[in-house]
This record gives C-alpha cells, structure tokens and sequence, in this order.
C-alpha cells in the first residue's frame, strides 16, 4: 500500500512538473528583485549618510546615457600665512588673521618665514589653489628680519634671474600686509613693497593691493598698527569669500586682453598712472584689484632698477614697441597740418602700390582683359 502511495506521489510530481519548475523560477526571480532593490537602497542611505567612499563635491551626472563623475570646483584650497617677525607684531598678526580664516571653514597654516625654504616649495603653491599671505616687517636699512633674510635672499634672486623665468610663479595667489614706521623715511615698509614686487615679477597674482601698517601712530592711516591691520585684514576676508566663490574682480585697465569693465576705474588709474604713481605704490585707489605681471601691459617693472627682460621677451616686446610707434606715427598724422595729412597719404598710397608689384599689375590685367567679354561688359 505504502509503496502504491509513493509511487503514486512520484508520478504526480512527474505529471505536474512543468508547474513545479515554474513555481520555483517564480520563486528565485522574487528574490533577485527583493536583493537588488535592497542593496541599492542601502547605497543611497549611505551616499546621504556621507560615507567616504564618496568624495565630497563630486557628483553623478548622466550625460547621453554614461555616467561621468563630475568635480565641483574648488576655488580656494586653503590659506597659508607666512610670517617675518623680531619682536612677535607680525606673528601676533598672523594668529589673528589665522583664527579668522578659521571661522570661515578653511584650512590655514602659519608659517615662520624661518622654517620654510622657498626653493623647496613655493612653486607648488603655483598649483595648490592655495592663499597665501605675507606679514613681513622690516627693520634697520630696509632690511628684513633674520627669520626672513634667506627667503627675502631667494625671492629677490628668483625675480631678477633669467634663468627661473618670469612667470615662475604664475599661479600663486598672494596678498601682503608689510609693517614698519614711517619715522624710518628712507626704508619705509621695504621689506613688505619688495616681497610685493619680487612676486609679481614672476607672475604671481595679487588678490589684492598691498598695505601698509605704520607704528608711527601720528601717521598711520587708522590711528596705529593694529588698527591698520584690522581694516586690511577685514578687507582680506572679504577678498578671500569672494574668491572662495568663484567670483573675479573686474579687469584693472591694465590688462593686455583689455577686458576692463570697470570704466570709472579705469579712468581713475590711468589718472594715477599719468601722475607718476606706480602700481605697488598705490594702496588705497586699487584694493582689491587681482594683478600679476604676466597680466599687465604697461610693464611698469620691466622699466624700474631691478627688471631683468629674458630674451625669449625680446620679440614682443619690440613687436609692441613698433606698434606703438606705428600707432604715434598715425595720430601725428590726424592732428599734423596738412602737409602731414598729404604727406600720411602719400605714405598710404606708397603702402597700396607696394602691395602689388610690376609682374602681378601685368598679370591681373592680363587676366581682366580675357575675361572682358566683347560686348564689353564682364564676366560675373
Ligand atoms: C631697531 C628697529 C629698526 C626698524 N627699522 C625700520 C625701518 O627701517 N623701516 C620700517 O618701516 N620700520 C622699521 N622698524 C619698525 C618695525 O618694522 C615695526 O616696529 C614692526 O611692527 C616690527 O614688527 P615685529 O614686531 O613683527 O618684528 C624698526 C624697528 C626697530 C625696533
């Protein structure tokens, strides 16, 4: 009996094997699905949680059906501070700017101008997306102090020899706050005006003019140093979130591409320029002007004590200055008498001829005449 039952149960399962396979494929695609939406909504939970293995400011986008993994540009990697210090202004200074920097979320590091070797490592903050800021004072015959002699040394050597060439620090973002007392006329603040220009000569980028503070409290601009340093420093900051956002400041005037848009400004400037007042003078007119020689065209540097021109500049520059004679010759020519106006045209009309010569006039009338059809009008 019991060997008929299982027999029979056998031969059930035979019959009604189409509908068991079906059950079980049933079955396993059920738990497939149940797997797949499970991981997936685990990833999700853990991209929000921000997991690591998730970089922070990079994004999924899909783009004609792939998946490409986009960077959010980040503007400002952080700020460095360097400080030359003697009797602890500038470093007081710098841990104030430091904390400063600080609240606003950014990585800072302050740095004695002592434990840094600029040979090693300047260059890199060209592509570090870094900030950095020098507060340097200056002491006895516009001398720097001993913290900051070797990178002062360096600096002044980098810029002025040919061989590291001009745009050795193109990239570098840069801002310095110099100290020192006017009492001292003759070396005012060198130290901080030197750094200045020793930086823009190779390219660097000034994210703003250059300050001045003045221990000499009948003098200085803000009633004493510190004063001077909170009002550099809270424009710093504004500076600084600025460029955090992407945001540049209007071209200068100063530009070669000309792409000043800042009319009023750049009416303002030129007036300084025809007073004599070269850039790294000016503190207050140009704050917040971003600046680099590599930019600017009027070169006011190549024409000061310390330029040295690399001959690789050489042909542009006398390419400019042909053009500017070219450009002189021309308004002597509009506002000259009329001899000159004849005399400009005489020179246009010689400039005309010279274009076609004897053998190309004989060929291209050669060429009108076949061309002339003998109804005497021309072929279009
Ligand atoms: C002995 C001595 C010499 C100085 N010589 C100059 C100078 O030539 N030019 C200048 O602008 N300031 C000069 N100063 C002023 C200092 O630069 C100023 O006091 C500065 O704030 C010092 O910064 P520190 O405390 O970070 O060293 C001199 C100060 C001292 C004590």
């Amino acid at each position: 009996m019991d060997t008929w039952n299982f027999y029979t149960c056998l031969a059930f399962l035979w019959l009604h094997r189409f509908y068991i396979y079906s059950a079980v494929a049933f079955g396993i695609s059920i738990w497939i699905v149940i797997q797949f939406t499970t991981t997936k909504t685990k990833k999700k939970g853990e991209k929000s949680n921000g997991n690591p293995a998730y970089f922070e400011g990079i994004e999924d986008k899909v783009v004609n059906g792939y998946a490409t993994l986009q960077a959010k540009e980040v503007y400002v990697a952080g700020v460095k501070i360097f400080y030359g210090s003697q009797t602890g202004t500038a470093k007081r200074f710098a841990k104030g700017l430091a904390e400063a920097v600080i609240s606003r979320n950014l990585p800072v590091e302050v740095i004695s101008m002592g434990d840094y070797d600029p040979d090693d490592c300047l260059s890199e903050e060209t592509t570090s997306r870094n900030i950095c800021v020098f507060l340097v004072a200056t002491y006895t015959d516009g001398q720097p102090t001993e913290s900051a002699a070797w990178f002062c040394k360096w600096l002044e050597e980098a810029a002025n020899d040919f061989r590291f060439g001009k745009t050795y620090l193109k990239g570098l973002r840069y801002a310095v706050f110099g100290l020192g007392n006017s009492v001292y006329v003759d070396h005012y603040n060198t130290v901080g005006r030197n750094i200045d220009r020793w930086l823009w000569m190779l390219s660097a980028s000034r994210i703003m003019t250059r300050a001045e503070g003045d221990c000499n409290v009948a003098q200085s601009k803000h009633g004493s140093i510190e004063a001077d340093f909170e009002a550099w420093k809270a424009k710093f900051l504004s500076r600084l979130q600025a460029l955090c956002r992407g945001e540049k400041k209007p071209c200068s005037g100063k530009c070669k591409k000309g792409k000043c848009k800042s009319l009023g400004k750049q009416s303002k400037e030129s007036s300084d320029h025809e007073h004599g007042a070269s850039e790294y003078e000016n503190t207050e007119a140009e704050e917040l002007f971003e600046t680099s020689s590599d930019e600017e065209a009027d070169g006011e540097e190549a024409g000061g004590t310390n330029s040295v021109i690399d001959v690789e500049d050489l042909g542009s520059i006398m390419s400019h200055m042909r053009k500017a004679k070219r450009e002189c010759e021309l308004e002597e020519g509009d506002t000259g008498t009329n001899l000159t106006h004849r005399n400009a045209g005489r020179k246009e009309e010689g400039e005309k001829r010279e274009m076609i010569t004897p053998a190309l006039r004989e060929a291209l009338t050669k060429q009108g005449e076949d061309l002339q059809r003998p109804d005497g009008g021309t072929r279009l």
